[in-house]
Formats: C-alpha cells, sequence, structure tokens
C-alpha cells in the first residue's frame, strides 16, 4: 500500500528492567520468498508463520494479481496455489508494493520472463529507490522497462516473450538482486549463472533447492557462482518460517541497554548469511547466548537470551560481515552510543539506498540525542558514551523508515530523557507486534 495514513508520533521512556519472553514474528525476507515460489509451483503450498506484515502482505497482493491465489485460515496458515513457472497472467491493475524493496525487486525478477506486461509503484521512500540494479539484469534476459528518470517506480516491464539464460557478475552486494536474477532464470531455458564476490542471505537458493529447482553453488575465486537450471516444475511445500533475527535484534538490543534485563527471544532463524549482529555484539562484551541450537525446515535457529550487559565497549565492524547485518546497523549503533570507545562500520554503503539513507537519518538523530557520529560515503563511527550517559530528549525523523522508528524506540528505553519519534506508522511494514511485544517485556512506548 502505498500510504499508512497520519502520521503516528511514538514516544519511550526509561521505565525499569525488561524481563520475560518475546516471540517476535516470522522472518521478512523468507516470507516473500515462500510466497513468490508458491506462486510459481503448481498445487498447494501450505506457510505458517509467515509475517503478517504491510510488505509481506502487499507481495500477497501482488501474486493474486498475477493469477495466483494465496488465502489465509483463521488460524494464520496460508495457502497458496501457484500458477507454474512462465505461468504468470497479466496484472489488470499497477501492483503497489508499499515499502518494500524486497517484494517489488523479487517481483519484478519472477515476471520478466514471462510475457507480459505490469506496471510496479510503491510509497513516497520506495519511489525513491534505485531499481536499474535490477532492471539491467533483467534486461539481459530479454526484458524491456520504462521507469522514472534514474531508474525510479513508478515503472513499467514488459516481460522477454523469448527469455535467454544469462551470466550475471552482481555489482553490488544484494540479495535482492541476485534472487531477482535467480527468479528471472526459472523461466528462461538452459542454465542461468548469478555470481556474487560477498555472500549475501541465501534464503533464494535454500528455498528453490527445496520447491525441487536444480540449483548448485560454488565457492570459486571469483566469489560465490551460482548456476539454476531453468524451466523446472517446481514442487509445492509446506514451509514453516522461522522468526525474524532482524526483528529479534530490537528485544534483545533493548535488553543489553536497560539496567536489569533479561529477555528471552525463542525459535529465531540464526543463518549465517543473516546472524552477524548477534556475534558483532559478543565482541562488544554482549551477555547474549545461543540456546538450544538446532535446524528447522532447513534453516538453522536457536533461543537467543539476552541479559543486561553494564560493561559494553566500541568494536571494529569487519566490513565483510556487513550483508550478514546489513538491517542491524541502525540498531547497533544505538548499542554503541551505550558502549565504552568508538564503534566503526566500514563498508557500509548500501545503507544509503535502504528505505531512507539510514547513516544519515541514524547519524542527524543520534547527534541531536547526544551522540557524537562521523561519517563518510560508505562508513560511520559512533562515539559511545557508556550507559547512564546518553542525554536523549528529541524529537527524530524516520523517514518512512520502520528500522529507524524501532532503533530510537529502543534508544530511548535507557537514555535519560524520553525519545520521541515523527512516525511509527512504518513499523508495520516488518514488525506490526513490536509495540504490545516490548510493552509485554515492560516496555514503556507511548502513542
Ligand atoms: O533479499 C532480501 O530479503 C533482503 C535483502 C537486503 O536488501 P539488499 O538486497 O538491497 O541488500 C535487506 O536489506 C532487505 O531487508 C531484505
Ligand atoms: C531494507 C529493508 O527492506 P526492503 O529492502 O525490503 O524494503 C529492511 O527491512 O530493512
Amino acid at each position: 500500500m502505498s500510504s499508512h495514513g497520519p502520521a503516528v508520533p511514538l514516544t519511550s521512556r526509561a521505565g525499569g528492567a525488561l524481563s520475560g519472553v518475546a516471540h517476535v514474528p516470522g522472518d521478512k525476507s523468507i516470507s516473500h520468498r515462500a510466497l513468490i515460489l508458491g506462486a510459481l509451483s503448481v498445487g498447494e503450498t501450505v506457510v505458517t508463520g509467515l509475517l503478517e506484515g504491510q510488505d509481506v502482505l502487499d507481495t500477497a497482493a501482488a501474486m493474486r494479481a498475477l493469477g495466483a491465489e494465496a488465502t489465509r485460515d483463521d488460524d494464520g496458515t496460508w495457502r497458496v496455489h501457484g500458477v507454474g513457472v512462465g505461468g504468470f497472467a497479466e496484472p489488470a491493475r499497477v501492483i503497489d508494493c508499499g515499502n518494500s524493496g524486497t517484494g517489488v525487486r523479487l517481483i519484478m525478477g519472477a515476471m520478466a520472463t514471462c510475457p507480459i506486461t505490469a506496471t510496479f509503484t510503491g510509497d513516497a521512500s520506495l519511489n525513491k529507490r534505485p531499481m536499474a540494479r535490477v532492471t539491467d539484469p533483467l534486461a539481459l534476459f530479454g526484458a524491456q522497462t520504462v521507469g522514472r528518470a534514474g531508474g525510479r517506480l513508478p515503472m513499467t516491464i514488459r516481460g522477454a516473450e523469448n527469455p535467454v539464460p544469462v551470466r550475471y557478475a552482481v555489482p553490488v552486494p544484494s540479495a535482492q538482486v541476485k534472487s531477482a536474477v535467480l527468479l528471472a532464470g526459472l523461466n528462461a531455458p538452459g542454465q542461468t549463472v548469478v555470481i556474487e564476490r560477498e555472500a549475501t542471505r541465501d534464503h533464494t537458493e535454500r528455498m528453490l533447492a527445496g520447491f525441487g529447482a536444480e540449483i548448485v553453488t560454488e565457492k570459486t575465486d571469483e566469489g560465490r557462482v551460482i548456476t539454476l537450471t531453468g524451466r523446472p516444475e517446481l514442487r509445492p511445500q509446506t514451509i514453516v518460517v522461522p522468526r525474524d533475527p532482524s526483528s529479534a535484534a530490537f528485544p534483545v538490543c533493548a535488553a543489553l541497554i536497560v539496567p536489569g534485563s533479561d529477555v528471552l527471544v525463542p525459535n529465531i532463524g540464526l543463518n549465517p548469511t543473516r546472524a552477524g549482529l548477534f556475534f558483532t555484539l559478543q565482541e562488544m562484551g554482549a551477555d547474549l547466548a545461543f540456546e538450544n541450537m538446532r535446524e528447522e525446515g532447513g534453516e538453522p535457529v536457536a533461543d537467543l537470551r539476552a541479559r543486561y550487559s553494564p560493561a559494553l565497549a566500541g568494536v571494529e565492524v569487519p566490513a565483510e560481515r556487513a550483508a550478514s547485518m546489513i538491517d542491524e546497523y541502525p540498531v547497533l549503533s544505538v548499542v554503541a552510543a551505550f558502549a565504552t570507545g568508538k564503534t566503526h562500520m566500514p563498508g557500509v554503503k548500501e545503507l544509503r539506498v535502504k528505505e531512507s539513507d539510514r547513516i544519515d537519518a541514524m547519524a542527524t538523530g543520534l547527534r541531536a540525542a547526544g551522540i557524537a557520529v562521523d561519517e563518510g560515503e560508505d562508513w560511520w563511527t559512533v562515539h559511545g558514551r557508556g550507559h547512564g550517559a546518553v542525554p536523549g530528549g528529541v524529537t527524530v525523523q524516520t523517514h518512512l523508515d520502520h528500522r529507524i522508528a524501532m532503533s530510537f524506540l529502543v534508544l530511548g528505553l535507557a537514555s535519560t530523557a524520553p525519545m520521541t519519534v515523527d512516525d511509527g506508522g512504518p513499523i508495520a511494514t516488518s514488525f506490526p507486534v513490536f509495540g504490545p511485544l516490548m510493552a509485554e517485556l515492560g516496555a514503556v512506548i507511548e502513542g
């Protein structure tokens, strides 16, 4: 949906220890992919634990617009009746992906090798984000695109009538670009090869294999070389979506900085291509444990236990870890404010093209809250003040960015004075139960 109604200011304040069990919702990345691959298989895919955030609901609506069925049972189970690889129907209306880069980029990939035309749009944030990174490789398959200047939405894609397979080295570390190319490759006869220098989240590869596609990943000097054989018959699956590590990050980080806290966040997906934040927090001295490590539905899963950590210290976050924690830098920068010393975060240019320019949004808000931040095009450094020494006491702008909103609300739970965000509405895109879940732990967040 392109807009979420009037702005919803929210204020958080220090109100005592956080404790209890936080059941965060399903993984956003896996939820999008479950709907899209379900729509591309023949028969019924059953999904439990799907994230019912607006980003994913917009992808479900898009799958319906393209001819698949996607329905929800009363108990929250989702059923997708797919149309098969290459079977998408031409949508009668513009496809509105709301706030979701993942949704629009993966769907553009999936339709680009079908002989249909579709027009995509999004909200004010999504319509500013770069799409050429996806439409450039899609053109190699034979798709044609007309969009706004700079490769921005709204944008119309005419899918290739006779798609050809592609060999493509992804120029930026992006799972969305990699996934768009692989999904386009599904309906191209022959082998599509995607090469990525830095490993990004591999849910598309894992799930394609689960649906029965022939897909092989080799580690070479060039990086990861992923080869997909086109035109498979995808077999419908039963998918149990693990809980989202990117959402778990918020109660975990809050527990580390609020004195006396002890929080358990169960069943969190810990795919190594997603878990970088938790290792970084441990390096900073966080009291964070992975309990009950196991494998569920092809993904590693654990229960996270986070306790107040009075002696956090700033660290150098290795640039090569960036892709595995790219969405977690905003909340890491909040923890860094409560640590002593500098936390330096290099190799993070991609943060500038998310729902907002996340380096700019966080640096501006942190400075207003009394924390020194240095920044360059692809790095930033937070100068921590330590526990009890973060002033807060300001209103910050969230720029239609859910992670900026949640990060500053976490900061306000431990700063000297309360923090207000101008608009908490976008939180519903990825973590619709953030407010009640944090309240249940004892957090004071008021509208
Ligand atoms: O593939 C995905 O599900 C995602 C990939 C990442 O984006 P990029 O591919 O742009 O890095 C991430 O920021 C986003 O939240 C989800
Ligand atoms: C970057 C994000 O999402 P997307 O790119 O799907 O909008 C995010 O959820 O932090």
